[in-house]
């Protein structure tokens, strides 16, 4: 007869044993990582250097950028900001580690969890640099000047029906000197960055700023990327990225998962619909530059799910960078009334109509609106923490320190934006900064746009920057050619900054930014009223 077997319970012996090895496992690590470890010598609070959780903490509460510039102005230039991570404040560093193509560094683990639920990953988060190079060239026909050619008058459309619908919102008080309703700045920047994307990537009219039945998906975006963006730094997200698409993951996540897979399924809708949409042969979106066509140079073609994934990305990384600097540019426009009357000055001068307001040269002449655009891009940069670079075998020296491959390195834009070294007088908005002139010459500029970085740089910098540069300044054009903003009487200061609101968050004259891909943003919340003529 077969004799069951039961497993001995441990004895308390053994589990002493495991609890004494784990505590002199963690007590030599920590020794380790201060003392031995090869970024010992870099100086960053002792928490920073022990373990990775600061940085996942400060990540999720969205704080992540104002840590870094504090511990800069704490520590120095170079800072200790995870065991394994340095993050710098130099314009040097800056150019050294993004601005190359050939510099030895590649995009870190950290992008692997952003478009993984959708089967792969996009030129955004394509690690593998010869991979992401057969991705960009095969994009890049939708980002030619052609093609952007093509698609202005689609953004003006767009633009013009999102002045009607704020122009017809209806104030409370008759003896208002023509004052409209209020609206969130915020709000409405996020569905008209969704419909100009809709419009570009899919040919879709989403019509979210006037209508209701479409803003789920427009409300996705960020909640989707926040989750995304903290979960990213979590230690075992190796393990998070295969549940990422699971039932489970759905349940426990709650509502960024669904709404990350809302985008997932939506984006693949729209690519399953074109492979049976004979009529859109021919149109000018995105998709259609895309569909169908392979890498000129290596004839690599992509697969339906890069195809899908590609789609979403465009319409994520489009809309909601769009759309938080452009509620930051209305905030800084409601909040510096000197300014606000330069940009009226200027625009409603040049432009004898709203029907001229294009591309061409009466826009370029715009120079004031120009700067206002630099200002509100240094003070408000999407991503306005690190984008992380791992150095690779051979290492790498940035600001003359040799660094081992493994390290993990960057530059926070918000960060190096606040710089006083190369932004005078960081926390006032200043368009005048970026506009040469007797006591502001060339040379100080150009040392300002070299600490300057909200498109990224090199190979990796935004390859929708042209667009957006045009989005945003069609945008403001219409606006203050047709209106006149103010910030609403009693919804004074939201979007900025307040006694309590957190550290470094006190300024009331300081758009906040809720750190992620994108950033969190509320208000300001305005009223608009037709210019006078
Ligand atoms: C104000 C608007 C925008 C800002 C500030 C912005 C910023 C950025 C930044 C900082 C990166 C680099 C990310 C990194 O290194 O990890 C990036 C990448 C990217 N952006 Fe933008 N972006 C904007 C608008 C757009 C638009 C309109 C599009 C159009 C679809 C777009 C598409 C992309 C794509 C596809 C990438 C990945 C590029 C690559 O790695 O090859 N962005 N953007």
């Amino acid at each position: 007869m077969a004799i069951l077997k039961l497993p001995v319970p441990p004895t308390p012996n053994f589990l002493l044993f495991l609890v004494t090895g784990a505590i002199l496992y963690l007590i030599l690590l920590c020794i380790y990582r201060v003392y031995l470890h090869p970024l010992s010598k870099y100086p960053g609070p002792i928490s920073y250097k022990l373990s990775g959780w600061p940085l996942l903490w400060q990540a999720y509460k969205g704080d992540r950028h104002i840590w870094h510039l504090k511990d800069h102005e704490n520590y120095g230039p170079i800072v200790r900001i995870a065991p394994n991570t340095l993050s710098f404040n130099t314009s040097s560093a800056l150019n050294t580690i993004y601005g190359s193509r050939v510099v030895n560094v590649k995009k870190g683990e950290w992008y692997k969890t952003f478009d993984i639920a959708a089967g792969t990953y996009s030129s955004f988060t394509e690690t593998d640099k010869e991979k992401h190079a057969a991705k960009r060239r095969w994009m890049s026909p939708a980002f030619s000047d052609t093609s952007q050619k093509i698609n202005e008058p689609i953004i003006n459309d767009i633009i013009e029906r999102f002045c009607e619908t704020i122009g017809q919102k209806k104030g409370t008080r008759d003896d208002d000197g023509g004052w409209g309703g209020k609206w969130n700045a915020s709000v409405e920047a996020t569905y008209l960055g969704f419909d100009i994307m809709g419009a570009l990537v899919f040919g879709t009219d989403f019509k979210t700023v006037q209508e209701d039945k479409n803003r789920a998906i427009a409300d996705s975006i960020l909640p989707a990327s926040k989750f995304l963006y903290w979960i990213s730094y979590l230690p075992m997200a190796v393990l998070v990225r295969p549940l990422l698409r699971t039932r489970l993951f759905e349940i426990v996540g709650g509502k960024p998962i669904e709404d990350n897979n809302r985008l997932i399924d939506y984006a693949s809708s729209e690519v399953a619909e074109r492979g049976k949409e004979k009529e859109k042969e021919t149109a000018s979106d995105f998709l259609s530059h895309l569909y169908g066509k392979v890498d000129w140079k290596t004839r690599w073609r992509p697969t339906r799910a890069d195809l899908d994934v590609e789609c979403l990305n465009m319409m994520n990384a489009g809309a909601d960078p769009y759309s938080s600097v452009l509620a930051g540019a209305i905030f800084y426009l409601v909040h510096n009334e000197p300014v606000r009357q330069k940009l009226v000055g200027e625009i409603r001068t040049t432009f004898p109509s709203p029907s001229e307001i294009h591309s061409g040269p009466l826009l370029t002449s715009c120079t004031y609106l120009s700067a206002f655009i630099e200002e509100t891009l240094r003070r408000t940069a999407p991503v306005p923490s690190h984008l992380p670079r791992v150095i690779l075998p051979g290492g790498l020296t940035i600001d003359s320190q040799p660094l081992p491959s493994g390290t993990v390195v960057g530059v926070s834009a918000y960060s190096i934006h606040h710089n006083a070294l190369y932004h005078p007088s960081p926390f006032t908005f200043s368009p005048e900064r970026w506009i040469p002139s007797a006591s502001n010459p060339e040379s100080t500029i150009d040392a300002a746009k070299r600490a300057f970085e909200p498109f990224g740089l090199g190979s990796r910098a935004c390859v929708g920057k042209n667009l957006a540069y045009l989005q945003l300044r069609l945008t403001l054009a219409h606006l203050i050619w047709r209106f006149d903003v103010r910030e609403c009487e009693e919804e004074r200061g939201v979007g900025g900054g307040r006694e309590g609101l957190g550290v470094g968050r006190e300024r009331e004259d300081e758009f906040q930014l809720w750190d992620a891909l994108g950033f969190g943003r509320d208000g300001p919340v305005v009223q608009v009223r037709r210019a006078a003529r």
